[in-house]
């Protein structure tokens, strides 16, 4: 189980005044101003889950991560991965958990993969048959090999991150935390990607934490969401709940005879003020209303009082909008505080 609570994380970042005299006079007096990048977060996430952290840029989602892998230490609160603090515990955390960074690599730059695993299989005392099963799955369904002895640095993008995945996994761990796992990744590798995490939590039970702004990573891997808006957690349950704080909703129809489709959503946007209809791409009509005006039950009594339905079906709302709508159409920069200090910089 991982949990956290009150989390919150501040970066003191030196202001720096434009032109010459503004660089010259920032040599005597240093202005410095607070960004609360995490902002007393609280949550739980179950051992065995698959959650998605999800958030605008900006948000704070890497940040957090970077707490929960023991990489930073929270300015207050706390946090917990299956019992310890893992920023007090670095080494004994390290042990149980995987982690992909898409921005930085936990592989040997100067060596080839093979080599880099070969050292991970050391620093994590792997035993022989975990060694071979994984490699095996790797080859299967990362095709790894192929990487050959090329140095890491050498390696494309996609090539680095198939090994990046490779590498948080080959020691078993009980969580594995991805921050943007598939950057760089083609359709095919991303497929393999999602297969081999869906894979490995089946068989091991692993905790999956994964951010990403890749609505179809976080629909075929995660069951949960923890949504972040502005450093704090704003919803958190089932992607299905998530789904359901949809404003708008829709139906698809096909209908017998009658009129065509342009007099066909005209009177319905005529008789169901608010709502939207339009020509969709199967030929059927798609008809979105707000969940606040109107139930799927009076939609669906209108169309049937009006046309000779042929077929009619309701689909999923779709993520991206529920997200789009919680992030609230903008991205917007944690609120800076000016405060008088010493010189100082960067992160803690
Ligand atoms: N080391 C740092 N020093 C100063 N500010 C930082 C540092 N790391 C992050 N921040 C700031 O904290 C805020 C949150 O950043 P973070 O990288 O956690 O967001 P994120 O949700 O992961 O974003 P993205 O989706 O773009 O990766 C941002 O305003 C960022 O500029």
């Amino acid at each position: 189980m991982i949990v956290a609570e009150n989390l919150v994380k501040e970066f003191r970042l030196a202001e720096r005044r434009p032109g010459l005299a503004g660089s010259l006079s920032t040599l005597f007096t240093r202005r410095h101003r607070i960004v609360r990048a995490v902002d007393g977060v609280s949550f739980t996430i179950p051992a065995g889950s698959k959650t998605a952290y999800i958030g605008a840029n900006g948000a704070g989602k890497s940040t957090t991560i970077k707490m929960l892998t023991g990489i930073m230490t929270p300015t207050s609160g706390r946090c917990l991965v299956r019992g310890i603090e893992p920023y007090r515990h670095r080494q004994a955390n390290a042990r149980r958990i995987g982690v992909v960074f898409g921005q930085r690599s936990q592989l040997w730059w100067d060596l080839s993969v093979p080599d880099s695993f070969r050292i991970l299989r050391r620093v994590y005392d792997i035993p022989d048959a975990v060694y071979r099963r994984n490699l095996a799955l790797y080859r299967d369904l990362l095709d790894i090999d192929a990487l050959g002895t090329t140095p890491v640095r050498q390696l494309s993008l996609g090539q680095r991150m198939r090994a990046e995945i490779a590498a948080s996994l080959l020691h078993d761990p009980a969580v594995v935390f991805w921050d943007e796992p598939t950057i760089g990744l083609d359709m095919v590798l991303k497929d393999a990607v999602r297969h081999l995490v869906n894979r490995v939590h089946q068989e091991l039970g692993t905790t999956v934490v994964l951010t990403s702004h890749d609505i179809t990573d976080i629909a075929a891997i995660c069951d949960s969401a923890l949504v972040v808006d502005r450093g704090r957690v704003v919803h958190q349950g089932s992607i299905r709940d998530l789904l359901r704080t949809a404003d708008r909703r829709s139906v698809l129809f096909d209908h017998r005879g009658g009129p065509g489709p342009e007099s066909a959503c005209a009177r319905i946007e005529r008789g169901l003020p608010g709502v939207s209809a339009a020509s969709a791409e199967d030929g059927r009509i798609r008809v979105d209303y707000p969940v606040d005006a109107f139930t799927s039950r009076q939609v669906l009594a209108f169309l049937l009082e009006h046309f000779d339905l042929a077929d009619c079906y309701a689909p999923e709302p779709d993520l991206e909008d529920v997200l789009r709508r919680i992030y609230g159409g903008g991205r917007r920069e944690p609120v800076p505080a000016e405060v008088p200090g010493p010189r100082q910089e960067g992160a803690a």
